[in-house]
This record gives structure tokens, C-alpha cells and sequence, in this order.
């Protein structure tokens, strides 16, 4: 489990995390969805002991990350996926961190193998194509074979197959029981891959939530009737925000269609049609973080 607690970082005039207080649980992906410049490596570089916050607090299981005894074991992660010492080999540059981490060298085999890489083992990681480095990031991040695992855009740049293959290992690890935090700044991909979103903007939470609720508060729900001014009057007199459509039509929020429906019949209003509209995650998402892009296009 990680914990953020009231997490603030500040660099200059810049608040980069702005009053953070998140959980993220065991056996699910946790996606952390911002806009660019939202806060999220800045945070992740915190829970890994990289930056010291502000003020507040990121823990691993209860404990700050310096004061893991062997942190590998406990919390793997891929920030920047290139940064690996360029003439050295992949299975090399694992050893390395195995021996630093007093993990059994046997591991390293285990995670090139796990990540796909078993073949070029011996090549130079400098010479590695970008999906290349990804999985040797991966195999890196998993060698202490960890509980807590935090990938900071893993998907960025890569092909198709490179993307599906780090889906499905993410969701692994999550079923697994593992705690897994994905960052990104693309709601289409946590879409397929998160169970829950964490979203941010400006360093400060916007909404935290299973992924299917961010959609649910944004729909809407289409009826048609013969009577829709007086069923309009009826709704809004229920709690509803009633918009009227063409003819008759209305469209309704803040009620779901069974209760639109459940009105409708106890009030003997003849309903034509009775349609759940749910926006999609990627309008969810540009709502929720419109006041909050860095450098968003003029409206
Ligand atoms: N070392 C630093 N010095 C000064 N400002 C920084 C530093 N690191 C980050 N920032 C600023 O903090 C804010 C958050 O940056 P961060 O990289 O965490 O965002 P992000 O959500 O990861 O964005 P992206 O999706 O673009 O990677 C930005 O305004 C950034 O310019």
C-alpha cells in the first residue's frame, strides 16, 4: 500500500504537488491520470525517496522509502526507462542491481525472461530500441520481486505489441495482489488497463475513484415523452436538472434511468424513450481537468 499524506513539493515559485492526501490499495491498478506538468513524476520521485517533500508525507507500507532496509524488495519502478548506463550489458546492469539489493543473482535470468529479453541478454543497453528499454525497465522494477510496483508512463512511445504486452503484465501484477501505480496522461489507455484513477491537475486531486464512476457522474439520461413540460416540472420538483432537447425530448442529470423511469410510472407519464447516455472517459477527463492544463489551447 502506498499512503500520500497532505504530500507537497515546491521548487521556487512552483508548487508541484499541491496537499496530496491518497491510498493506494493492494490487487488493483491505481491509475494516476494528469494533464502535462500535473504533478505526477514529482510525485512518484517522492514515493521512491528521489525528492524530499516539502512538506507531508509518501509511504511503503507504512514506512517512508529511506527506511526501507532493501527497498527493491519492497517497491520496484520504472521512471525513465533510458536511464541505464549505456555500455553496459542488460543482464549486467540487472546483476548490478540485484548485488546492491542482496537479491540472488538466479533472479536476473528469472526477470529477463519474465520481460522478454532472455535473447539479448548480452547486448549493450545503450543500443536498445525504446520498447527494448521499456521491458529492461520492467525486468528492473520486478527484480526484488516487490509488492508495490510504480511505472511512470510505461506505455509512452511504444508499438502496438510493446503496449499490449505491459497492459497485460500490469494487470498481472495487480491480480497478483500486487499495489500497482501507472502513471499517464492519456485517459484512453487507463481506460483498458486501470481499475481505479487518481486524477490530478496543478499538483492538487481532482477526483480518486473507481474508473466506471468517473463516467456515471457525467451521464445523462434521454427521455422522450408526449408530456415533457409537466414531466420536466415533475423531475426538477425530484432533484433532477432537466434540459429540454428537440420536440419532446428532455435531457436529464443527477438521476439514473431506472428512478426516471420508477417516476415516469407512478406518475402515469407515457415514456417514448428511456436512454442512459454515459459520457465517455476521455470526455470525463477533459472536463474534470479543463481549469487545471498547463498550456491548454485558447477557447
Ligand atoms: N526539478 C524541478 N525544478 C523546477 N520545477 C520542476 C522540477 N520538476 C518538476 N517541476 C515542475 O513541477 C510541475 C510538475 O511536474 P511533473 O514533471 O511532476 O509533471 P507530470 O504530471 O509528470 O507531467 P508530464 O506528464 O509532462 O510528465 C511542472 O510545472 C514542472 O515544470
Amino acid at each position: 500500500m502506498i499512503q500520500l499524506n497532505a504530500l507537497t513539493k515546491r521548487y521556487g515559485d512552483v508548487v508541484a504537488v499541491d496537499d496530496l492526501t491518497v491510498t493506494v490499495r493492494p490487487g488493483l491498478v491505481t491509475g494516476f491520470l494528469g494533464p502535462n506538468g500535473a504533478g505526477k513524476t514529482a510525485t512518484m520521485r517522492m514515493i521512491l525517496g528521489l525528492d524530499l517533500p516539502t512538506s507531508g508525507s509518501a509511504t511503503i507500507d507504512g514506512r517512508p522509502h529511506h527506511e526501507l532496509p532493501s527497498p527493491l524488495r519492497v517497491i520496484g519502478s520504472m521512471l525513465d526507462a533510458q536511464a541505464v548506463h549505456p555500455q553496459r550489458t542488460a543482464y549486467k546492469h540487472l546483476l548490478y542491481l540485484a548485488q546492491s539489493n542482496s537479491i540472488p543473482a538466479g533472479r536476473v535470468a528469472e526477470v529477463l525472461d519474465l520481460a522478454g529479453l532472455a535473447d539479448v541478454a548480452g547486448r549493450k543497453a545503450g543500443g536498445f530500441s525504446l520498447g527494448m528499454s521499456q521491458r529492461l525497465g520492467i525486468a528492473a522494477a520486478l527484480l526484488g520481486d516487490p509488492p508495490v510496483v510504480v511505472l511512470d508512463e510505461p506505455v509512452n512511445g511504444l508499438d502496438p505489441e510493446g503496449v499490449r504486452w505491459i497492459r497485460t503484465l500490469i494487470r498481472g501484477l495487480a491480480a497478483e495482489g500486487r499495489t500497482v501505480l501507472v502513471s499517464s496522461h492519456l485517459m484512453s489507455e487507463m481506460a483498458v488497463t486501470a481499475d481505479r484513477l487518481v486524477v490530478i491537475g496543478k499538483g492538487r486531486l481532482i477526483a480518486e475513484a473507481e474508473i466506471g464512476e468517473f463516467t456515471e457522474t457525467g451521464s445523462t439520461v434521454l427521455v422522450r415523452t408526449p408530456e415533457a413540460a409537466a414531466f420536466s416540472r415533475r423531475l426538477e420538483l425530484s432533484g433532477a436538472h432537466v434540459q429540454a432537447g428537440d420536440d419532446d425530448e428532455l435531457l436529464v442529470t443527477g438521476m439514473t434511468a431506472p428512478d426516471v423511469g420508477r417516476l415516469a410510472a407512478a406518475e402515469g407519464v407515457p415514456l417514448f424513450e428511456l436512454t442512459q447516455r454515459r459520457v465517455s472517459l476521455e470526455d470525463a477527463f477533459m472536463e474534470l481537468t479543463r481549469d487545471s492544463v498547463e498550456y491548454g489551447a485558447a477557447r
